[in-house]
Protein backbone atom coordinates (compact mmCIF):
# COMPACT_ATOMS: atom_id res chain seq x y z
CA UNK A 1 0.00 0.00 0.00
CA UNK A 2 1.36 3.69 -0.94
CA UNK A 3 2.05 6.02 1.59
CA UNK A 4 -0.38 8.67 0.98
CA UNK A 5 0.92 11.36 2.83
CA UNK A 6 2.44 14.62 2.01
CA UNK A 7 6.24 14.54 3.30
CA UNK A 8 7.98 17.98 2.96
CA UNK A 9 10.72 17.14 5.56
CA UNK A 10 14.35 15.98 3.84
CA UNK A 11 15.98 13.58 5.79
CA UNK A 12 18.62 11.22 5.18
CA UNK A 13 22.05 12.06 3.51
CA UNK A 14 21.07 13.11 -0.44
CA UNK A 15 20.06 16.46 0.32
CA UNK A 16 19.51 18.57 -3.14
CA UNK A 17 19.21 22.14 -4.15
CA UNK A 18 15.94 20.93 -5.33
CA UNK A 19 15.04 19.25 -1.97
CA UNK A 20 15.80 22.01 -0.02
CA UNK A 21 13.78 24.82 -2.35
CA UNK A 22 10.46 21.91 -1.73
CA UNK A 23 11.69 21.85 2.04
CA UNK A 24 11.25 25.69 2.23
CA UNK A 25 8.40 26.54 -0.22
CA UNK A 26 6.57 23.51 0.45
CA UNK A 27 6.16 23.60 -3.45
CA UNK A 28 7.95 24.88 -5.98
CA UNK A 29 6.94 26.61 -9.08
CA UNK A 30 8.82 26.23 -12.25
CA UNK A 31 8.08 28.45 -15.18
CA UNK A 32 8.91 26.59 -18.51
CA UNK A 33 11.62 28.32 -20.51
CA UNK A 34 13.42 27.85 -23.37
CA UNK A 35 16.31 30.19 -23.85
CA UNK A 36 19.02 32.87 -22.45
CA UNK A 37 16.38 35.69 -22.37
CA UNK A 38 13.63 33.72 -21.18
CA UNK A 39 16.34 32.53 -18.11
CA UNK A 40 16.81 36.11 -17.49
CA UNK A 41 13.11 37.53 -17.34
CA UNK A 42 12.37 34.64 -14.52
CA UNK A 43 15.30 35.45 -12.41
CA UNK A 44 14.83 39.13 -12.84
CA UNK A 45 11.32 38.34 -11.22
CA UNK A 46 12.87 36.74 -8.29
CA UNK A 47 11.97 33.04 -9.67
CA UNK A 48 13.72 30.69 -7.60
CA UNK A 49 13.43 27.88 -9.66
CA UNK A 50 12.23 26.58 -13.48
CA UNK A 51 11.81 24.49 -16.11
CA UNK A 52 13.72 23.70 -19.21
CA UNK A 53 11.15 22.89 -21.41
CA UNK A 54 11.54 20.25 -24.46
CA UNK A 55 8.32 21.61 -25.71
CA UNK A 56 9.26 25.63 -25.85
CA UNK A 57 12.72 24.53 -26.62
CA UNK A 58 11.64 22.68 -29.46
CA UNK A 59 9.75 25.04 -30.67
CA UNK A 60 12.59 28.37 -30.08
CA UNK A 61 15.25 26.76 -31.31
CA UNK A 62 13.54 24.39 -34.23
CA UNK A 63 10.10 26.27 -34.81
CA UNK A 64 8.86 22.42 -34.62
CA UNK A 65 6.47 20.69 -32.58
CA UNK A 66 7.47 18.77 -29.68
CA UNK A 67 7.52 15.23 -31.05
CA UNK A 68 10.74 13.49 -30.92
CA UNK A 69 12.32 16.09 -32.93
CA UNK A 70 14.61 18.16 -30.78
CA UNK A 71 18.05 15.75 -29.88
CA UNK A 72 19.63 15.55 -26.04
CA UNK A 73 22.82 17.54 -27.15
CA UNK A 74 20.57 20.47 -28.40
CA UNK A 75 18.91 20.25 -25.04
CA UNK A 76 21.95 20.60 -23.15
CA UNK A 77 23.34 23.45 -25.25
CA UNK A 78 20.01 25.06 -24.89
CA UNK A 79 20.45 24.20 -21.13
CA UNK A 80 24.01 25.80 -20.66
CA UNK A 81 23.03 28.79 -22.10
CA UNK A 82 19.86 29.17 -19.71
CA UNK A 83 21.64 28.05 -17.02
CA UNK A 84 24.66 30.88 -17.91
CA UNK A 85 21.95 33.46 -18.27
CA UNK A 86 20.16 32.93 -14.82
CA UNK A 87 23.11 31.39 -12.36
CA UNK A 88 20.25 32.37 -9.79
CA UNK A 89 17.60 29.98 -10.49
CA UNK A 90 17.72 26.35 -10.06
CA UNK A 91 16.91 24.36 -13.28
CA UNK A 92 15.49 21.20 -14.21
CA UNK A 93 16.19 20.30 -17.87
CA UNK A 94 13.43 18.02 -19.51
CA UNK A 95 15.46 15.18 -20.75
CA UNK A 96 12.80 13.43 -22.74
CA UNK A 97 13.91 9.88 -23.29
CA UNK A 98 17.64 10.20 -22.15
CA UNK A 99 18.53 9.56 -25.79
CA UNK A 100 18.05 5.69 -25.58
CA UNK A 101 18.95 2.89 -23.50
CA UNK A 102 21.42 2.96 -19.93
CA UNK A 103 24.59 3.97 -21.52
CA UNK A 104 22.73 6.70 -23.61
CA UNK A 105 20.79 7.83 -19.96
CA UNK A 106 24.26 8.27 -18.54
CA UNK A 107 25.70 10.35 -21.00
CA UNK A 108 22.98 12.54 -21.28
CA UNK A 109 22.63 12.91 -17.36
CA UNK A 110 26.19 14.03 -17.47
CA UNK A 111 25.65 16.32 -20.07
CA UNK A 112 23.27 18.10 -18.31
CA UNK A 113 24.98 18.01 -14.56
CA UNK A 114 28.15 19.14 -16.56
CA UNK A 115 25.32 22.62 -17.87
CA UNK A 116 24.75 23.60 -13.76
CA UNK A 117 21.00 22.31 -13.73
CA UNK A 118 19.98 21.11 -10.61
CA UNK A 119 18.09 18.31 -12.02
CA UNK A 120 16.00 16.31 -14.81
CA UNK A 121 12.63 14.83 -15.79
CA UNK A 122 13.33 10.69 -17.71
CA UNK A 123 10.56 10.06 -19.13
CA UNK A 124 9.07 6.19 -20.38
CA UNK A 125 8.03 6.83 -23.92
CA UNK A 126 8.82 5.25 -26.49
CA UNK A 127 11.38 7.22 -28.52
CA UNK A 128 10.40 9.62 -31.03
CA UNK A 129 8.68 10.67 -28.55
CA UNK A 130 5.40 13.02 -27.87
CA UNK A 131 4.40 16.08 -25.79
CA UNK A 132 2.34 14.24 -22.81
CA UNK A 133 -0.92 16.12 -24.37
CA UNK A 134 -0.56 14.27 -27.88
CA UNK A 135 -2.62 12.09 -29.21
CA UNK A 136 -0.80 8.65 -29.74
CA UNK A 137 2.13 8.03 -27.01
CA UNK A 138 3.04 4.62 -26.25
CA UNK A 139 5.14 3.47 -23.61
CA UNK A 140 8.48 1.05 -22.95
CA UNK A 141 7.71 -1.86 -20.86
CA UNK A 142 8.30 -0.55 -17.25
CA UNK A 143 11.04 -2.38 -16.43
CA UNK A 144 13.27 -1.32 -19.14
CA UNK A 145 12.78 2.43 -18.16
CA UNK A 146 13.18 1.47 -13.99
CA UNK A 147 16.88 0.58 -15.45
CA UNK A 148 17.42 3.59 -17.31
CA UNK A 149 16.09 5.69 -13.85
CA UNK A 150 19.11 3.22 -12.03
CA UNK A 151 21.31 4.00 -14.66
CA UNK A 152 20.71 7.75 -14.32
CA UNK A 153 21.15 7.56 -10.74
CA UNK A 154 24.04 5.83 -10.75
CA UNK A 155 25.15 8.91 -13.06
CA UNK A 156 24.37 11.28 -10.84
CA UNK A 157 26.46 10.13 -8.23
CA UNK A 158 27.23 12.54 -5.31
CA UNK A 159 26.50 15.48 -7.73
CA UNK A 160 24.03 17.98 -6.71
CA UNK A 161 21.13 16.67 -9.03
CA UNK A 162 17.36 15.64 -8.21
CA UNK A 163 16.25 13.09 -10.40
CA UNK A 164 12.54 13.07 -11.43
CA UNK A 165 11.03 9.89 -13.43
CA UNK A 166 7.79 11.20 -15.61
CA UNK A 167 5.24 8.49 -17.09
CA UNK A 168 3.27 8.63 -19.59
CA UNK A 169 1.70 5.38 -19.33
CA UNK A 170 -1.96 7.24 -17.95
CA UNK A 171 -2.75 7.66 -21.96
CA UNK A 172 -1.87 4.47 -22.83
CA UNK A 173 -4.11 0.68 -22.78
CA UNK A 174 -2.82 0.75 -18.85
CA UNK A 175 -4.24 3.46 -17.89
CA UNK A 176 -4.46 5.45 -14.69
CA UNK A 177 -3.28 2.44 -12.50
CA UNK A 178 -0.56 1.10 -14.31
CA UNK A 179 1.26 4.96 -14.50
CA UNK A 180 0.61 5.01 -10.60
CA UNK A 181 1.93 1.71 -10.44
CA UNK A 182 5.09 2.53 -12.73
CA UNK A 183 5.78 5.80 -10.86
CA UNK A 184 6.06 3.73 -7.58
CA UNK A 185 8.65 1.47 -9.53
CA UNK A 186 10.47 4.04 -10.74
CA UNK A 187 10.74 5.56 -7.44
CA UNK A 188 12.51 2.38 -6.16
CA UNK A 189 15.00 2.19 -8.93
CA UNK A 190 16.13 5.54 -7.14
CA UNK A 191 14.36 8.92 -8.42
CA UNK A 192 13.91 11.66 -6.51
CA UNK A 193 10.31 12.01 -7.64
CA UNK A 194 7.72 11.27 -9.68
CA UNK A 195 5.54 12.80 -12.36
CA UNK A 196 2.54 10.93 -13.56
CA UNK A 197 1.70 13.16 -17.04
CA UNK A 198 -1.54 14.39 -17.88
CA UNK A 199 -4.07 13.47 -15.21
CA UNK A 200 -7.85 14.24 -16.64
CA UNK A 201 -9.29 15.30 -13.37
CA UNK A 202 -9.36 16.38 -10.14
CA UNK A 203 -9.80 12.47 -9.23
CA UNK A 204 -6.99 11.59 -11.20
CA UNK A 205 -5.13 13.87 -9.63
CA UNK A 206 -6.13 13.18 -5.84
CA UNK A 207 -5.60 9.18 -6.83
CA UNK A 208 -1.93 10.21 -8.17
CA UNK A 209 -1.01 11.80 -4.74
CA UNK A 210 -2.78 8.98 -2.70
CA UNK A 211 -0.91 6.39 -4.24
CA UNK A 212 2.58 7.34 -5.15
CA UNK A 213 5.25 7.74 -3.16
CA UNK A 214 7.69 10.57 -2.34
CA UNK A 215 7.90 13.53 -3.93
CA UNK A 216 5.17 14.53 -6.65
CA UNK A 217 5.29 16.72 -9.83
CA UNK A 218 2.25 17.89 -11.36
CA UNK A 219 2.52 20.05 -15.19
CA UNK A 220 -0.05 22.83 -15.61
CA UNK A 221 -0.14 22.83 -19.45
CA UNK A 222 -2.65 25.70 -20.85
CA UNK A 223 -5.20 23.75 -23.28
CA UNK A 224 -4.10 20.49 -22.00
CA UNK A 225 -5.60 16.83 -20.57
CA UNK A 226 -5.38 18.51 -16.86
CA UNK A 227 -7.10 21.10 -14.98
CA UNK A 228 -5.55 24.01 -14.12
CA UNK A 229 -4.80 24.75 -10.93
CA UNK A 230 -2.71 27.86 -7.96
CA UNK A 231 0.46 25.88 -6.15
CA UNK A 232 -1.82 26.27 -2.95
CA UNK A 233 -4.58 23.98 -4.46
CA UNK A 234 -1.79 21.60 -5.76
CA UNK A 235 -0.15 21.72 -2.19
CA UNK A 236 -3.45 20.61 -0.72
CA UNK A 237 -3.81 17.94 -3.29
CA UNK A 238 -0.57 16.41 -2.31
CA UNK A 239 1.72 17.95 -4.97
CA UNK A 240 5.57 19.11 -4.52
CA UNK A 241 6.57 20.56 -7.85
CA UNK A 242 4.74 22.53 -10.62
CA UNK A 243 6.00 22.77 -14.16
CA UNK A 244 4.34 25.23 -16.32
CA UNK A 245 5.78 23.78 -19.74
CA UNK A 246 4.16 26.36 -22.11
CA UNK A 247 2.78 29.33 -20.43
CA UNK A 248 5.80 31.53 -20.98
CA UNK A 249 6.66 30.63 -24.85
CA UNK A 250 3.11 30.93 -25.64
CA UNK A 251 2.90 34.37 -24.09
CA UNK A 252 5.90 35.28 -25.99
CA UNK A 253 4.16 33.87 -29.14
CA UNK A 254 1.13 35.97 -28.35
CA UNK A 255 2.81 39.05 -28.01
CA UNK A 256 5.15 38.49 -30.70
CA UNK A 257 1.86 37.79 -33.16
CA UNK A 258 0.06 40.53 -31.79
CA UNK A 259 2.44 43.52 -32.24
CA UNK A 260 4.43 42.37 -35.96
CA UNK A 261 0.55 41.79 -37.32
CA UNK A 262 -0.12 45.33 -36.31
CA UNK A 263 3.56 45.76 -37.98
CA UNK A 264 2.63 44.18 -40.76
CA UNK A 265 -0.48 46.49 -41.37
CA UNK A 266 1.23 50.05 -40.27
CA UNK A 267 4.80 49.37 -41.40
CA UNK A 268 6.24 51.31 -37.74
CA UNK A 269 6.09 50.18 -33.97
CA UNK A 270 5.14 54.20 -33.03
CA UNK A 271 1.83 53.73 -31.70
CA UNK A 272 2.58 49.97 -29.81
CA UNK A 273 5.37 51.34 -28.05
CA UNK A 274 3.26 50.74 -24.75
CA UNK A 275 3.11 47.05 -25.60
CA UNK A 276 7.29 46.68 -25.87
CA UNK A 277 10.22 46.73 -23.45
CA UNK A 278 11.83 49.99 -23.24
CA UNK A 279 15.68 50.36 -24.40
CA UNK A 280 16.84 51.20 -20.83
CA UNK A 281 14.29 48.67 -19.59
CA UNK A 282 15.69 45.31 -21.61
CA UNK A 283 19.58 46.59 -21.37
CA UNK A 284 18.99 46.21 -17.52
CA UNK A 285 17.20 43.06 -17.56
CA UNK A 286 20.24 41.47 -19.49
CA UNK A 287 22.87 42.83 -17.68
CA UNK A 288 24.44 46.10 -19.46
CA UNK A 289 25.54 48.02 -16.52
CA UNK A 290 27.11 45.56 -14.84
CA UNK A 291 29.09 44.08 -17.88
CA UNK A 292 29.89 47.84 -18.37
CA UNK A 293 30.96 48.54 -14.97
CA UNK A 294 33.37 45.37 -15.35
CA UNK A 295 34.47 46.28 -18.94
CA UNK A 296 35.73 49.51 -17.66
CA UNK A 297 37.48 48.02 -14.51
CA UNK A 298 39.48 46.89 -17.92
CA UNK A 299 40.02 49.79 -19.77
CA UNK A 300 43.27 50.57 -19.21
CA UNK A 301 45.99 47.89 -18.06
CA UNK A 302 47.94 49.91 -15.28
CA UNK A 303 50.64 48.13 -13.71
CA UNK A 304 50.77 48.14 -9.98
CA UNK A 305 53.18 50.62 -8.07
CA UNK A 306 55.08 49.47 -5.56
C1 LIG B 1 6.44 18.97 -19.76
C2 LIG B 1 6.68 18.83 -21.23
O1 LIG B 1 7.34 17.60 -21.44
C3 LIG B 1 5.40 18.95 -22.02
C4 LIG B 1 4.58 17.72 -21.99
O2 LIG B 1 4.95 16.71 -22.59
O3 LIG B 1 3.50 17.74 -21.37
C5 LIG B 1 7.59 19.94 -21.80
O4 LIG B 1 8.35 19.63 -22.71
O5 LIG B 1 7.46 21.08 -21.38
MG1 LIG C 1 8.82 17.54 -22.76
Amino acid sequence: MADSTVRVAVTGPRKTRMHRLIEEEGIVLMPGIYDALSAAVLQSLGFRAGFVSGYAVSASRLGMPDIGLLTPPEMADAARAICAAAPNVAFIVDADTGGGNALNVQRTVRDIIGTGAAGLFLEDQVWPKKCGHMQGKQVIPAHEHAAKIAAAREAIGDSDFFLIARTDARATAGGLSDAIARANLYMEAGADACFVEAPRSDDEMREVCKRTNGFRAANMLEGGYTPLHTPQELKELGFHLIVHSTTAVYASARALIDVLKVMKEEGTSRDQLHKLTTFEEFNSLIGLKKLNEIGARFDKFQVPSN
